[in-house]
Formats: structure tokens, sequence, C-alpha cells
């Protein structure tokens, strides 16, 4: 069942009816009693269970919803269906299923306020922002069913008429683990590319936010694929190390923290398994003197406070070439106390909570290290507690600025996943290079500057996946996303990922009389 527990038939004369009726859902109202866990083309609850968990609503701190973990029974009856349903999907023709994945890209645009308004609700960033989140996940399925029809192998001439040809075939099951920061469309960024090359995926979002996937997995259903072909499980460190450890499963994609990417590649690597790690990052942005003042303010805003600054990619340190420091940073300071705080379902709102009162601890941490080690606060950085008596217990704080920042301090150097920018000012284009590659991470990188030469060069020595000249945090579907170093490796997005959802089979073929030197 859906979000707005309406009928089946309802839901299909009445296509506007869940738009109208989840913009009348108002933050501090919503819970959910429906089973999370998907599988055969249902809602279950699980067969077993490895203790439960609750997920809140950030804004007002309440729990939503309380669901048991997975357990070793439910993630095998989740990999079983999902294989059953494999031998169906690998045997249609790409054009087959583009059609499907079309149709669910079709229903997500239908029913995108609705998902908009759950995972708002559940992640707490503003409506505003998960609308184009929803636009970008839609994308993502369009994208890649055009890919599925246009997937062919190779052919190639061989002496006496001989010859060889390629295949381009999925892998198995496939697990997806994802992060809460983006939790439908990194569902969506995985499944695409996979179901498009023709691979069952059985999913787990993160514990924080469980309940939107479910709500992909439902559309799949409706849009028509085999049953069991997209199957979700709940829970957290256990249940994903039940997928990542099972010995039916071909391949694991993988959304996190190095930490935690680190223990899944090394289960992985005990089943010879292909993995793909998307993982946290320390991104450099790079503002040279003659920029676009104004633009390159804007790029740093976008660099660091989308998702209340919980996005694996942003560039957090922000290096400003000194001549232009203070007119900068004086803008930027401006910008971000305009930012408007609080109930992220209300339109206005450009920043909601944190996720939960565990992370906006973990940020008021690194904040008060970095006031010890000297950095100095140019705005916010405080609790901040909205006058709508119903947010008060919502997670929310004031976005950060900190000035007089150097490399070695821990504000500078660890990802903190929180709305705080830190401030570097540099000299000399070989100096700022130097120091934004000085990072075990290498996820993203900008630079902002009129010099057309000095850009191609300063991003071809910057050490990361994802690079921005003259702009920062857009992610259209066509381009490859993934990073360098600890950051992970793999892409998603692009053409490029059919290559990690698929695997190459050369097939030789003998036109002639075979001889033997025996
Ligand atoms: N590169 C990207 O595309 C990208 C996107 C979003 C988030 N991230 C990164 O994710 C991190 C924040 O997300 P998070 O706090 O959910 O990360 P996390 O590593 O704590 O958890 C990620 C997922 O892994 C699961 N998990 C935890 N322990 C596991 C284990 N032992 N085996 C298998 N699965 C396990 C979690 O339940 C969750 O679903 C940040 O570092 C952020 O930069 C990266
Ligand atoms: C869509 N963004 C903003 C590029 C975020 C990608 C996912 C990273 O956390």
């Amino acid at each position: 069942m859906s979000l707005l527990r309406v009928g089946p038939l309802v839901n299909l004369l009445l296509p506007n009816l869940r738009l109208i009726m989840s913009r009348s859902i108002s933050t501090g109202t919503f819970k959910n009693t429906s089973p999370l866990n998907y599988r055969g083309g249902n809602r279950v609850k699980p067969i077993d269970s490895v203790g439960d968990e609750q997920a809140y609503e950030p804004s007002t701190g309440r729990v939503i919803t309380t669901f048991a973990c997975s357990g070793e029974k439910e993630v095998n009856e989740a990999i079983q269906s999902a294989k059953a349903a494999f031998k169906i999907w690998s045997q249609k023709s790409g054009m087959e299923r583009s059609r499907v994945m079309l149709e669910a890209a079709r229903i997500i645009r239908d029913r995108s306020e609705e998902i908009a308004t759950l995972e708002t609700i559940n992640n707490g960033k503003s409506i505003f922002e998960a609308r184009v989140d929803v636009e970008i996940s839609w994308q993502t399925l369009e994208y890649y069913a055009g890919l599925a029809g246009a997937m062919a192998g190779q052919h190639v001439q061989l002496p006496g008429g001989s010859f060889a040809y390629t295949r381009r075939e999925p892998l198995g099951v496939c697990v997806g683990i994802g992060a809460w920061n983006y939790p439908f469309q990194i569902a969506c960024w995985k499944l695409g590319p996979a179901l498009a090359c023709g691979n069952a995926m059985v999913y787990k979002p993160s514990p924080f936010t469980p309940l939107s996937v479910v709500l992909l997995a439902e559309i799949f259903t409706e849009a028509g694929v085999p049953t069991g072909l997209f199957n979700v499980v709940q829970g957290g460190a256990a249940t994903g190390e039940f997928l990542c450890k099972h010995p039916d499963v071909a391949k694991v994609s993988f959304t996190g923290s190095v930490p935690t990417g680190s223990k899944v590649m090394e289960m992985a690597s005990k089943g010879i398994k292909p993995v793909t790690l998307e993982l946290g990052g320390k991104s450099p942005l790079i503002i040279f003197s003659d920029s676009d003042l104004e633009s390159a303010v804007n790029g740093a805003m976008m660099a660091n406070f989308l998702t209340q600054g919980q996005v694996c990619c942003n560039g957090t340190r922000v290096f400003v070439q000194r001549d232009i420091l203070e007119k900068f940073t004086d803008e930027v300071v401006k910008k971000v106390k305009k930012i408007k705080i609080g109930d992220p379902l209300m339109e206005d709102t450009r920043m909601g909570p944190l996720i939960n009162r565990t992370q906006m601890d973990r940020v008021f941490g690194f904040l008060k290290t970095a006031r010890e080690q000297g950095a100095k606060f140019l705005t916010g950085g405080e609790l901040y507690t909205p006058e709508d008596p119903k947010l008060k217990g919502g997670f929310y704080m004031t976005p950060c600025v900190l000035g007089n920042c150097r490399d070695d301090m821990t504000c500078v150097k660890e990802e903190i996943f929180g709305p705080v920018m830190s401030i570097l000012p540099f000299d000399t284009e070989e100096e700022v290079l130097e120091r934004a590659n000085a990072t075990t991470y290498g996820l993203a990188g900008g630079v902002f500057t009129r010099d057309i030469q000095r850009a191609h060069r300063v991003v071809a020595a910057l050490q990361a996946g994802m690079c921005f000249i003259n702009n920062y945090n857009v992610s259209p579907v066509e381009l490859p996303f993934g990073g360098y170093k600890k950051s992970g490796f793999g892409r998603e997005n692009g053409q490029v990922a059919i290559e990690y959802y698929s695997q190459l089979k050369t097939v030789c073929v003998e036109m002639g009389k075979v001889e033997s030197v025996f």
C-alpha cells in the first residue's frame, strides 16, 4: 500500500487524488503502519529478525515507524525471490525492459508530489529539494530505459570466415545498500542501470530512511516487472552483512561511509563479487580572484548547504584567493544568514533539520573542536529552535561559516556531513592545488575562474572523480558520478554504469575444419 492509504481502484481512476492528498499532509501528522519489507510483489513482515529499529520525522523528532531488521532467513527469501525473477527478466529483450522502465518513470512522475512529501517527512530536506530528487530519479530510469534498448555486443571477423561476437550479459542478483541523505534517488541510481542490464536487485535502505524505497518497489510491480525482481529488506549493519556475504549475490553496490565501504569490500572479496563503492568526501572548491563573484558565491552556497550539508560531494573546503577573501566572505555570510530554516514541508523553507540527534551532536562536536583549534565563527553553528511548537523536538541548527581556518584543523580534514563551510585563503595556483589534493578523499572538486586555460589546467590536476568549472553540485544522469582515492570506485550514472552491472561473454565461432597439433 502507498503512503496515502486509498484503494487500488481509486488510484487507477483518480491519479491526481494522491497529489492533492499528499499536499494536505502536514508536518507532525504522518505515521506508518504498513510493513516495510517488500518481497514477491508485496509488502511483507520479515520471517525472522535481528532486532527492531525506529525511524524518525527529523523536523519534529517524532517516531514515525517501528520495524524489524531482517534476519538471515528473510534476506535469503528476498534473494531467492529475486533469483526466480531474474530468470524471466534476463531473457527479455532490451526494448521489453525499456518499456517497463519507462512505465515506472511515468508512475514516479505522476506520484512525484507524494514521493517528495514522504522523503521530506523522513529525511528532513526541504520539499523544494525533495522534488528535485524525485525528478532526477525518474530521469535516471528514463535514461537507462533508453540504454536498455541500445545495448549490443560486437562482431569480430576472424581468418577463414570464422568470427566471434560478444554478448553483454547481466550479472544476476545485485545488492544495493543505500545511505540516508538521498534515499529515493540513490535507489534509482542503482536500480536504473541494474534493471536495464537484465539484473534483479535486493535493496537495503538506511534504517534512518526506510520508507520511500518501498514506494519504488510498488511502482515497479505496477509497471510490470516479474514478481520479485526488486525486493527490499530493512535493517542496519547485521542485515547488510547477510546481504554482502550471501553466496547467490553477484554484485554489491554500496553508498555510504568509508569505514563501512571498506567492510563491504572485504566481505564481497570473499565471494569474488564486484563492488561499486560510492563513499564520502571532503572536496575542495577553489575560487580565483578573477571569478564572477556572484556566481562564485552562489556556487559555494550550492556546494555546502543542500540537504542541510549532508551531501557526499559537497565542496566544504572553500579556498579563496587572498585578494578577494574579504569581499567573498562578506557576501557568503550575508547569504547564509538569509537561509530560511524551519518546517521542511513549507514552500519557502530552504533548510530543514539534520537527520537525527546523533548526527547533530556529531556536527556540534566538530564545531567545538574547530573553536578550540582557532576557527572563527563568522555565522551560525548554533542550535536552532523554530517558533512553531510542533517543531520543538526537531534537529535544527543554523548553517555555519568558519573563517581563520588552516589545513591542519579537524574541521578542514574530516567529513562533517552537516551545514558547515570552511573558508581557507590561498595565494597561487600551484599552492592551492597542492593543498586541495592533500586529502585521502577524492569525490569531487570545483573551480571558479574566468581564465579558461587555468580552469581546465586546475580540474586536470584535481584528484577527484567529479569536477565542476564555474558551477557546483549539478549532476545530470548522463554524467558519470563517483570517486577517486578513498571516495570509492566504480561509477553511477552515464553510459559507463552499464559496465558495472553487466559482463561480457565472448563467443568464438569456427567456420572451417578443426586441426590438432597432436
Ligand atoms: N559517494 C556517494 O555517492 C555518496 C552518496 C551519499 C552518501 N555518501 C556517504 O555516506 C555517508 C553517510 O551515510 P551513512 O551514515 O548512511 O553511511 P553508513 O556507512 O553508516 O551506512 C550506509 C549503509 O550501510 C549500511 N551498513 C552499515 N554497516 C554495514 C555493514 N557492516 N555491512 C553492510 N552494510 C552496512 C547502513 O545500514 C546503511 O544502509 C557519508 O560518508 C557520505 O559521504 C556517499
Ligand atoms: C545530487 N547531488 C546533489 C549531486 C548529490 C548526489 C548524492 C550525494 O550524496
